[in-house]
């Protein structure tokens, strides 16, 4: 099977260069013929020496043969003279030779002038050799006068002129040949000469030429590695990118999804230092709400250890508030927030407003690793705070909904609906901690004589202050409901009799000393009537209790209102 991971580049790099072979077989052919070159050259050289040898040969053989000629004649001139035998010594000698010397002749010969010219030699030598026997048998046979009358006739001078004159002839014709042999020779080793200088010439340059093209190759091959290897990197570094950036997506969708079950800005504190984290990678900050003013952003959450975050900042304390939009400060520069102050060493603050549907709902701290990264942590600060400020709308928005589906706008207390459901809940916890738990019923004392009187305006204005009395005055584990019209109803976990008498009553007096106003008239005071039932000894179900506390209330009333009663 075939891999999959083979990157362009690499096949690329391996890809051969069939231009390179075809140069590489161009270069071979051109230095073989030029290594022949001077070879076949030399075998011209050659042919000419061996000419030459050939034709110094000959004239060698034709010298030869008439020394040998005028050695036999001056031997038989010499007997013919004197008739002492002894001067016959060099004609015997050369009369022997000369058979051999124009076998030897004969066979050098070339050519049919020349073979023509041998015939004629080898003719007129052999007519001197009958003619120096005839004179010779002559002498011996009839003395001097019969041998020098045949010298004296001339015919063998003339044998002898002749062989003289065609051997000089052919002797001349050779020199001849042996000089334009000669000259051919030198105009050879010339040429041989030129031809050498012309082929390393030219092989020099060839060498040039091809190490300048395979230098040139390796060249483009170094760059085509250079950038397969970059486009590696560049694909590497995408595929880091991307697969941060999906990591991000998910961790953001997790976030998002965490934030969407929470009922309360306030466990922020515990979902976002799960995420922040993974979102962005070594780095610490807080994430700041508007909660109950504009004046002030709330630190709710925070993570990592760089820095210090104070609890509260204002909107004028941070350049990202003031300005709308993102905010950077790098380690050594920028316009630094006031909160920032204590940015840690080697780090960039980024502030990012949280904004949602044109409102600021928050703020993002983060102090990021100064470096590379920073620009892509500035891209997912934004998006992060864009995602934080969706959550903490959805959040705002469901506390809203519950908010108004269990307090009494009015008043500011839990409604009807959250009390039967608080009491019910209190009844099992207390019934299962074996712990204490009060009811007390609350009735605004003559409250119709206050409508009827100063208005129905002036009857709220007396309850949403009541309202505030009593969610200020008791605990924050107490449940303060408006039960219905001006009864008022409290649920006092873990209180005993005596603790209940001692809330109930410092409500009361809380109430009677309020002084409110309807526009500018001065209200009559406030008074209320309390009437506490006691779990389980009044009654152990949410009905009895409440039909006990009833009963104390209205025992309240009957004794003149404004004061507490017990079951
Ligand atoms: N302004 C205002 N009045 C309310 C509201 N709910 C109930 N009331 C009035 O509260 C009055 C209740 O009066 P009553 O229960 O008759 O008794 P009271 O005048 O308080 O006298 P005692 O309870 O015997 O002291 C009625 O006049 C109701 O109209 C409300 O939301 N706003």
């Amino acid at each position: 099977m075939q891999s999959n991971d083979t990157q362009p580049g690499d096949r690329r790099a391996d890809t051969r260069d069939p231009g390179l072979y075809w140069l590489a077989a161009v270069i071979l052919l051109i230095v073989a013929c030029l290594a022949a070159l001077p070879f076949v050259s030399s075998r011209a050289a050659d042919a000419t020496i061996a000419a030459l040898t050939t034709v110094s040969d000959k004239a060698h053989a034709y010298d030869h043969l008439l020394d040998l000629l005028k050695d036999a004649e001056t031997g038989q001139r010499g007997y013919v003279i004197t008739g002492d035998a002894s001067f016959l010594a060099p004609y015997d000698a050369a009369t022997a030779e000369i058979p051999d010397a124009l076998r030897r002749l004969a066979a050098l010969a070339d050519g049919p002038d020349e073979r023509a010219t041998q015939a004629e030699i080898d003719r007129y030598a052999r007519l001197k050799l009958d003619e120096l026997a005839k004179s010779i048998a002559l002498r011996r046979a009839d003395g001097l006068p019969a041998a020098a009358a045949v010298v004296a006739n001339g015919t063998g001078k003339a044998y002898m002129d002749r062989l003289r004159a065609l051997i000089g002839e052919r002797v001349d014709t050779l020199e001849r040949d042996r000089h334009t042999l000669r000259d051919r020779l030198a105009t050879t080793l010339r040429y041989n000469t030129v031809l050498g200088i012309v082929a390393s010439v030219a092989s020099a340059l060839i060498i040039g030429i091809a190490l300048y093209v395979v230098r040139r190759s390796l060249r483009e091959r170094a760059q085509a590695a250079d950038l397969a290897q970059q486009q590696a990197r560049d694909q590497a570094e995408q595929a880091r990118t991307s697969q941060a950036r999906s990591q991000r997506l998910a961790v953001t969708a997790e976030m998002l999804q965490a934030m969407d079950s929470l009922t309360d800005a306030d466990e922020l504190r515990d979902v976002l230092p799960a995420f922040l984290p993974k979102l962005l990678p070594g780095s610490a900050g807080a994430v700041y709400l508007y909660r109950n003013s504009r004046d002030f952003l709330q630190r709710v959450a925070t993570w990592g250890s760089a820095g210090h975050h104070p609890d509260l900042v204002s909107p004028a304390q941070c350049w990202s508030l003031r300005f709308g939009r993102m905010h950077v400060a790098g380690p050594d520069d920028g316009l630094r927030c006031p909160h920032c102050r204590d940015g840690a060493p080697g780090h960039t603050d980024l502030c990012v407003p949280m904004i949602s549907q044109g409102e600021v709902l928050g703020l993002l701290v983060a102090s990021v690793p100064a470096g590379p990264d920073a620009a892509s942590d500035e891209g997912a600060a934004n998006a992060i705070s864009e995602q934080l400020a969706l959550g903490t709308s959805n959040i705002n928005l469901r506390e809203v909904l519950r908010r108004q589906s269990t307090v009494d706008e009015l008043t500011g207390l839990y409604n009807r609906r959250y009390f039967d459901e608080a009491l019910r809940r209190e009844l099992f916890r207390a019934e299962r901690r074996r712990a204490a738990l009060a009811v007390v019923m609350i009735d605004l004392d003559h409250f119709k004589r206050m409508n009827d009187t100063y208005g129905h305006e002036a009857g709220d204005i007396v309850l949403r202050a009541v309202g505030q009395v009593l969610r200020e005055g008791v605990r924050r584990s107490d449940v303060a409901c408006r039960y219905g019209g001006e009864e008022l109803v409290l649920v006092l976990p873990e209180c005993d009799t005596t603790g209940a008498l001692r809330s109930a009553e410092a409500l009361r007096t809380a109430i009677a000393a309020l002084e409110l106003h309807h526009g500018d008239t001065l209200l009559p005071d406030v008074t209320a009537s309390f009437g506490i039932a006691m779990w389980p000894a009044n009654g152990d179900d949410a009905a009895t209790l409440l039909q006990a506390a009833d009963r104390a209330l209205y025992a309240a009333k009957h004794e003149g209102r404004n004061r507490v009663c017990t079951a």
